[in-house]
């Protein structure tokens, strides 16, 4: 039945024209029904008279089903007003976390959801300090299946999430992860996490660290050092033995610039590039004499491997240039009778605790977070970046994590326990490990394998990772870089192709 356009308002229902016209048809046909001159006897009158009869009652009833059909829409219009003038006033409150109020001992089930007067409640916890909060919703009217629909798309219960950061409430990095607007939870966008350095202006001072003892690096060394100041006309940077050699070679070079120890800690505001040559060795050298915030490294390959060496052209000056961030993990030996702890001392690649010279099994106690978690039997334990994954952890059977993957890598060297299987950590958790007071000896700690140093029963160390990471300079984007280096120089899963002419399953 087509509506008509214009309206007229009864109650809360509205009648159309359309209705009133029925309401006529309904009358006129009364009204005939009831004359006078039908007789008795006329059988096709009385025929005619009952079949108007049967549409007197169709009519009404389909008057009163669209009276009623629009009465129940007013009646949803209306919910729906208070509803959403309830939610209005809720976020003017500045959306303050409320708790869960459940009628005692009953249970929000589909048919406890709506209130006696088929009205929607809104019933809001008082509890401040709450963190989520939720729409109750009850009806234990006839029309529970009508209800029951809407119910999943207006009492749709709303919630908080909050973040804790070791026990304290900590907001501030929330939407950098996690968004819960209107109740739907969404991670932050995870597309690509390619790093472009561009230069707003152009580098003043470089660094360039060397690989020592060799003759190929020492002459490499020379020809760029030369360049960079006739070329490009920039203040060059070199350790204390390289501006030695440099001397060495020839006074022409006086117009390198060095520090002393006192200097390193103001290093990285002098510096604005840093070029290495050497092998992944010279990488973590250079990255461990800068103690915070670490300028970029472009790693010129002339080593053996090369994992983090992977760069072979120098538009860098120029730019853009790609840059990976390499985790570090930042470490602190505490003694067991010095009020102060030794650090931090920061690692790209891992801390190893090892039983050094030491023919006994390590004995190590680890706690994750405060948390006791397990004792180490064997020969030690290695706790690894995710970029130093490829290095010793996994010759202790770690696997190899992707570096932009963040996480600490927990693996054990050679335990004595069949079930001892390495593990990976988020990146958030501190690790403790503790030689015990009763162990039969000393471990030993080394960090990227050098500043080895020794934990006497009672000493402990902690590390967790470190807010300044090595920004490297990459040439492709992180995840071709990472495929080619353990490939290529892994030789991860080489195997030759099965042929085809074999028996067939
Ligand atoms: N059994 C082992 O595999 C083992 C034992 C001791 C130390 N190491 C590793 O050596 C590192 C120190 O390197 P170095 O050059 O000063 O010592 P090094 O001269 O003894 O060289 C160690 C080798 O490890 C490679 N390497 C370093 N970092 C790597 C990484 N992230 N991924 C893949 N290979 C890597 C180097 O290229 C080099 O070939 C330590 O951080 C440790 O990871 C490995
Ligand atoms: N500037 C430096 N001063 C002191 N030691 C350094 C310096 N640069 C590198 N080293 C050390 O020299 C050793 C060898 O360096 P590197 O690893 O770069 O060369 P490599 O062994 O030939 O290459 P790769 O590590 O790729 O096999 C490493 O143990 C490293 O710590």
């Amino acid at each position: 039945m087509a509506a008509s356009s214009s309206t007229s308002t009864t109650g809360n229902a509205e009648v159309s024209q359309t209705d009133n016209g029925l309401i006529d048809s309904e009358k006129t046909i009364r009204e005939i029904i009831q004359q006078p001159l039908l007789l008795e006897n006329d059988d096709p009158l009385i025929e005619f008279s009952e079949a108007l009869e049967t549409v007197v009652k169709t009519l009404r009833r389909v008057t009163e089903a669209k009276a009623s059909a629009q009465a129940e829409a007013a009646e949803w219009k209306r919910k729906y007003e208070l509803e959403r003038a309830r939610n209005l006033q809720l976020e003017q409150k500045g959306g303050r976390c409320s708790e869960l109020n459940v009628e005692k001992g009953r249970e929000p089930t589909e048919q406890t959801m709506f209130s006696d007067e088929n009205r929607m409640q809104c019933e809001l916890g008082g509890g401040e300090e709450g963190i989520c909060s939720h729409l109750v919703l009850k009806n234990d009217g006839p029309d529970i299946e009508s209800y029951a629909a809407q119910n999943k798309v207006m009492g749709k219960a709303s919630f908080k999430l909050s973040w804790y950061c070791k026990g304290e409430k900590s907001d501030s990095h929330k939407h950098d992860i996690v968004s819960f607007e209107k109740g739907n939870i969404t991670t932050a966008e995870r597309s690509s996490k390619q790093i472009c350095l561009t230069w707003e202006s152009p580098p003043q001072t470089v660094l360039v660290a060397t690989k020592p003892n060799s003759a190929p690096v020492r002459k490499a060394c020379l020809e760029m050092v030369r360049w960079l100041k006739e070329h490009k006309n920039l203040n060059v940077f070199v350790e204390p033995r390289i501006k030695a050699e440099l001397l060495e070679e020839s006074s022409y070079y006086s117009f390198v610039q060095t520090w002393r120890d006192e200097d390193m800690p103001l290093l990285h505001t002098k510096v604005d590039l840093v070029l290495t040559l050497g092998g992944d060795g010279t990488v973590l050298w250079t990255a461990s004499m800068f103690k915070g915030p670490v300028p970029p490294i472009v790693p010129f390959s002339l080593g053996s491997l090369g994992f983090m060496t992977t760069f072979n052209l120098s538009s860098v000056l120029v730019g853009p240039v790609n840059i990976m961030l390499r985790h570090r993990l930042q470490c602190h030996i505490i003694r067991r009778d010095a009020a102060k702890s030794e650090g931090p001392i920061l690692v790209l690649n891992e801390v190893t605790i090892d039983r050094g010279v030491s023919p006994f099994l390590t004995y190590l106690k680890c706690y994750w977070d405060g948390t006791f978690v397990t004792d180490v039997q064997g020969d030690g334990l290695i706790l690894s970046t995710t970029s130093g994954s490829t290095a010793y952890s996994v010759a202790a059977g770690g696997s190899m994590v992707h570096p932009q993957v963040p996480g600490i890598l927990f693996t054990p060297i050679c335990p004595h326990s069949l079930s001892f299987r390495p593990l990976m950590l988020p990146e958030n958790v501190s690790v403790r490990v503790v030689v015990p007071v009763g162990s039969r000896s000393s471990a030993w700690v080394s960090f990227d394998g050098k500043g080895r140093k020794e934990l006497a029963p009672g000493d402990a160390i902690v590390c967790s990772m470190s807010r300044c990471p090595v920004p490297i300079a990459s040439q492709s984007d992180p995840t071709s870089d990472f495929l080619r280096s353990i490939k290529s120089l892994l030789k991860w899963n080489l195997r030759e192709t099965q042929l085809s002419d074999g028996p067939r399953h």
